[in-house]
């Protein structure tokens, strides 16, 4: 990733714009301007060029952004140069559904181990991602040195499983589960929660929807 430190906003929306790049080189286009990119990608084209600026991306007038260039650029921001392997503890319902998605389509991340207690699933392989018991935690992020892992294990095992994901090293959590991790300030948690993103939707287009998303809101 970046050394400098971005917004956490314009870090959000670096892989919409990213996307968007490539579906343009695909389509054989050399350059874009920041409005045609803000009607794609649904960010005002103040907000790109600022984002853009922050990594010294600046477009020139009348010409716009080079396509080829802004990938190649993005690419090392984003790691797509090299493949991110990731880690999955918790193979049910939710662990499944993130494992048959696999992120390799889309992006250079992949889960490429998932742990589970489930001894009808630990030492099988699931959609092409081998199941681990617990206890080879330690080794298979070693080995296949991952630092990410995803957590949809149950609420009540979430912080037990925290606690043995930080002392095998890892790096970086992205929480499905409603539990609140405590981990160490060198360990970095993002959560997800759909209930709450869809309440917040719901509470936005009740109260407004006439009034165009901020920046924060967006993507
Ligand atoms: N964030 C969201 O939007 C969202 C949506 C749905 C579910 N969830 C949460 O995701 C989590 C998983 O939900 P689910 O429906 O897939 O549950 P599930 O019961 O189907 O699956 C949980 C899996 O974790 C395994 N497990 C239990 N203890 C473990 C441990 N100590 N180590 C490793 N694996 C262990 C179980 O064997 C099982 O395979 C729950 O915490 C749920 O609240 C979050």
């Amino acid at each position: 990733m970046a050394e400098q430190r971005i917004p956490r906003a314009t870090a959000k929306r670096l892989p919409i714009y990213y996307r968007y790049l490539n579906i343009l080189l695909d389509a054989d286009k050399t350059r874009v301007s920041s409005t045609q990119l803000s009607e794609a990608v649904k960010v005002d084209s103040a907000t790109i060029r600022r984002d853009f600026s922050y990594f010294g991306a600046l477009g020139k007038r009348g010409y716009g952004y080079d396509v080829a260039k802004l990938i190649e650029f993005f690419k090392k921001i984003l790691n797509q140069d090299q493949l991110t392997n990731v880690a999955l503890v918790g193979v049910g319902n939710l662990g499944h559904a993130l494992l048959n998605f696999n992120f390799h389509q889309n992006s250079n991340v992949r889960i490429s181990a998932a742990f589970d207690v489930n001894d009808n699933i630990v030492n099988t392989v699931q959609s092409g991602v081998p199941i681990y018991p617990l206890s080879e935690m330690g080794r298979q992020l070693q080995d296949q040195q991952i630092s990410i892992a995803i957590v949809t294990v149950p609420e009540r095992t979430a912080q037990d499983v925290t606690e043995q994901l930080v002392k095998a090293g890892i790096k970086g959590i992205l929480n499905f589960t409603p539990r609140r991790l405590s981990v160490p300030d060198s360990v970095r948690v993002q959560n997800v929660d759909l209930t709450n993103e869809l309440q917040t939707l719901i509470y936005f287009i009740d109260h407004y929807a006439e009034i165009l998303p901020t920046e924060g809101e967006q993507g």
